[in-house]
């Protein structure tokens, strides 16, 4: 076990492990290979944790295979008891393991408990959810005929989860997954695989049968997927991460007709116009762009601010993210904590000298950290226009780009030409203009007068390249079940 420093900042150090679950046993690689988890912030490895092989996933997948059958003839009430369990440990367990998030991925401590409590959401949504599976009852097209439908899980889900919410993004599939009586096998990001084994940690002493849930461990995720979507015990794929991953991962479940789960990238525009409250405009901004240090698939990539109040709102955007703290997650006001590797400073980099040349300005920030350090200043940018690849590219770092337009045909326009579908804001108070701009923008999600929108009670997902399926509210369990249809003749 590495002993960092942060391992001593937990109340129960059980939950850092450096094993992978599978068939509710703590494993190792057969060959004892290992990988390195380290702290963005410093650059410093705090765990390893084995490298598994495809021998290994295929034992995980044989183990869920065998353990769903027994898990979904649970009654629904015994899996919801089970959830509201695991629920109740996740919570207990939360700020030990907001440390242990916030030591790999980097994000500040506040925002990694955010993060926890935000996936024990769906936990403890869907624990209650599991008993309104509901079915219908149809009246029959003659008169000895009943017609019933019914919802039965799809049986074994292969999940892959990125780092940027390395908790929240498996919890938000295993949810709905367990809740309807599905067995699922996680392989977490490499970067951030410590989350996704507490939660294996926690699972099993909520009681969750053997099997119910593995996570396995691996640096080889073209190995992982492809097993996945290669293996008849596999009957669905859920994946959070890129769209060109999800691309890769439908071709490779045609062959077998997978069912899929995408939540995949984003582009999100973010709209103020004139007759907006700028100062909640502003504060909106801060949040749907910056949360994460800009890391999320939800980030306003593209902020769009109509030409009578771009000066107002850029002055105040640009004051208001001068105040913004950078540093160590775990440092106590820290708000922009490091991006998770070098290339992810790289790209930020990339757009921000590509507008620059293009004729884009910063009003504040643009400069990374020191050679090595992941670190990368919130910054604002003026002058931008639709030609830079900050446009058409997700930035996903602290890269505030600030177009500006003169009508609202113009505006929706610019906002949805990109392949990507899956959040957009706008701050307006005419009521009328709010209802045609929900309407026009072509997303999954639409946040009005507000930065932030994710909830569990809400169906989370985009249209376009930016996925299919919905995870959150009763949407969410949709995408875990088969329907089936009985016609029983009985005079
Ligand atoms: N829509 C959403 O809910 C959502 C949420 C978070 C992140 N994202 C998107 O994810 C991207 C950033 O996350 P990322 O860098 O981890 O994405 P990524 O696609 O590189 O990785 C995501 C996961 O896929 C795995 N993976 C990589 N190559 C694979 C392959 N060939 N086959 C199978 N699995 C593979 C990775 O190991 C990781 O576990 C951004 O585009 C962001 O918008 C979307
Ligand atoms: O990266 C996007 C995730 O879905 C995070 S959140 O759901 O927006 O918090």
């Amino acid at each position: 076990m590495i002993k960092s420093d942060f391992a001593s900042k937990l109340k129960d150090p059980t939950l850092l492990v450096e094993k992978a679950f599978v068939a509710g046993q703590w494993i190792t690689a057969r060959n004892g290979a290992t990988f390195d988890v380290i702290d963005p912030a410093t650059g410093q490895k705090i765990a390893a944790v084995p490298d598994l092989e495809v021998e290994e996933v295929n034992s995980a997948i044989t183990a869920a295979h065998r353990a769903q059958k027994p898990w979904a003839k649970l009654t629904a009430k015994d899996r919801a008891s089970s959830l509201r369990t695991f629920y109740d440990l996740i919570v207990a367990s939360a700020d030990d393991l907001a440390i242990i998030l916030t030591a790999e991925m980097g994000k500040p401590l506040q925002e990694a408990k955010t993060e926890v409590l935000y996936g024990a959401a769906y936990v403890e949504w869907f624990a209650e959810q599991a008993k309104r599976i509901d079915g219908d009852v149809i009246p029959g097209y003659q008169l000895d005929k009943h017609i019933f439908v019914v919802k039965r899980p799809v049986g074994v889900v292969g999940a892959i989860t990125p780092w940027n919410f390395p908790s929240a993004m498996l919890a938000r599939k295993l949810a709905p997954a367990l809740a309807v009586g599905c067995s699922l096998v996680a392989k977490p990001a490499a970067q951030t695989p410590l989350s996704a084994l507490a939660l294996g940690v926690l699972a099993e002493r909520a009681g969750l049968p053997s099997g119910v849930l593995n996570v396995v461990t691996s640096t080889d995720a073209a190995m992982v997927g492809s097993t996945f979507c290669t293996s008849e015990l596999v009957r669905k794929i859920s994946f959070t991460g890129s769209t060109n991953v999800g691309r890769i991962l439908m071709r490779q479940g045609a062959d077998q007709i997978k069912k899929l789960s995408l939540e995949l990238g984003g582009n999100a525009p973010f709209i103020v116009f004139d007759d907006a409250d700028i100062d909640a405009a502003v504060e909106g901004a801060v949040v749907a762009k910056f949360r994460n240090a800009g890391q999320t698939c939800v980030c306003a990539n593209r902020i769009y601010v109509q030409s009578g109040v771009y000066k107002e709102f850029s002055e105040k955007l640009s004051r208001r993210v001068s105040g913004l703290k950078v540093g160590n997650g775990f440092a106590k006001g820290t708000e922009i904590g490091p991006l998770i590797d070098g290339n992810a400073v790289k790209k930020v980099k990339e757009h921000l000298e590509n507008a620059l040349s293009l004729g884009a300005c910063v009003t504040v920030g643009g400069k990374s950290g020191e050679p090595g350090e992941q670190f990368f200043s919130p910054t604002v940018l003026v002058g931008v226009t639709s030609e830079m690849k900050l446009a058409r590219e997700e930035t996903f770092g602290p890269l505030a780009p600030l177009f500006s337009f003169d009508t609202e045909e113009e505006v929706i326009q610019m906002a949805n030409d990109t392949e990507f579908g899956l959040a957009g804001y706008f701050f307006s108070r005419d009521l009328a203009r709010i209802f045609r701009v929900a309407e026009d923008l072509e997303t999954g999600m639409v946040g009005v007068n507000t930065g932030l929108i994710s909830t569990e009670m809400a169906p989370f997902g985009g249209i376009k390249q930016s996925g299919m399926g919905r995870e959150g509210s009763k949407y969410g369990a949709d995408d875990y079940v088969n329907i089936k249809y009985v016609c029983l003749s009985v005079a």
